[in-house]
């Protein structure tokens, strides 16, 4: 297995060596992150790192911290203990973190349009007028985003797909070094889903922005991510998605029966159970 995949809890000062080495293009370096809440433990002893450019897919089952850590990476959440750093040097007309949340509801009657809805993400948007400077990089981030055409539409009219496509340019409107997506591609068709992932890979090309996007959908993942995380509530396992999506990984994750399945170069996770083996839904 490569060192990079890690299964916690794991001895301390190898990981810490490794974050050391990987500094200098680190977008992020998270290293022995511990959050309880409401007196349980959510994250134990989280380690990993990100690269500019890289693309992070997260995984894991419903309730496993996924979003917890996002809320850490954010600073809304103080972990117990463990530290965050984010090497790149933020320049002027950059910020460190675009993120968009989990399914956002939109009233479909708010008389916004999408480009008003983008402009919001700017630091000084609350002002009666906004700058060349600021019209600018609303529009480069529509550009980027794909989502130009919908520019002068209501955003609560617009289809699911086009409102995530409209998320991603308000999170990138401050021109990130790295993008936090909590589940942008769940409520959407297949199609809808590919079309946003290829738009997402290719921001992070463009842009060496580094990505951590939450998933559900190990398949999606695998087709665009770099790595994964795979995050249990117990335990979790970081590196490349043949390095983690395996059996014994899983299991020692899970801490029960799990087999991983490769159909017809598909990934598919079941958890036993008898008398009929459930379809994980990660
Ligand atoms: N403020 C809080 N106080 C107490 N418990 C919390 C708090 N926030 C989250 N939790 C708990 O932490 C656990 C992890 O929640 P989190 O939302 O991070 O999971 P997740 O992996 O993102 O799940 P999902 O896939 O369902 O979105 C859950 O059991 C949740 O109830």
């Amino acid at each position: 297995m490569n060192p990079l995949a890690v299964i916690s809890p794991a001895p301390a000062s190898p990981r810490a060596e490794r974050a050391t080495e990987t500094a200098t293009a680190a977008a992020l370096i998270a290293q022995h992150i511990d959050v309880h809440l409401g007196g349980r433990s959510i994250l134990n002893d989280v380690s990993f790192h990100v690269d500019s450019g890289e693309f992070l897919g997260i995984l894991g089952p419903n309730g496993a911290g996924k979003t917890t850590l996002f809320r850490v990476l954010l600073q809304l959440i103080k972990p117990q203990s463990g530290s965050i750093a984010f090497p790149r040097p933020v320049e002027a007309g950059h910020t460190a973190i675009g993120y968009v949340p989990q399914a956002r509801q939109i009233d479909p009657e708010l008389p916004l349009h999408a480009w008003d809805f983008v402009a919001l993400g700017l630091p000084h948007a609350i002002r009666p007028w906004l700058n060349r400077r600021d019209r600018a990089s609303v529009q480069a981030a529509l550009d980027l985003a794909g989502a130009a055409q919908l520019a002068r539409k209501s955003i609560g009219r617009l289809s699911g797909g086009e409102k995530q496509r409209v998320f991603l340019a308000q999170a990138l409107v401050r021109n990130p070094h790295l993008l936090l997506l909590d589940e942008p591609t769940s409520n959407l068709d297949p199609g809808a889903q590919e079309e946003m992932a290829a738009v997402i890979d290719r921001v992070r090309r463009e842009r060496n922005i580094a990505v951590l996007l939450i998933s559900h959908d190990v398949n999606l993942v695998n087709r665009y991510a770099d790595r994964i995380l795979y995050l249990t509530p117990r335990h979790y396992a970081v590196g490349t998605v043949d390095e983690v999506m395996q059996t014994s990984v899983l299991q020692r994750l899970y801490g029960s029966s799990v087999d991983v399945l490769r159909v017809e170069g598909k990934l598919l996770v079941t958890i036993s159970s008898d008398p009929v083996p459930a379809i994980c839904r990660h």
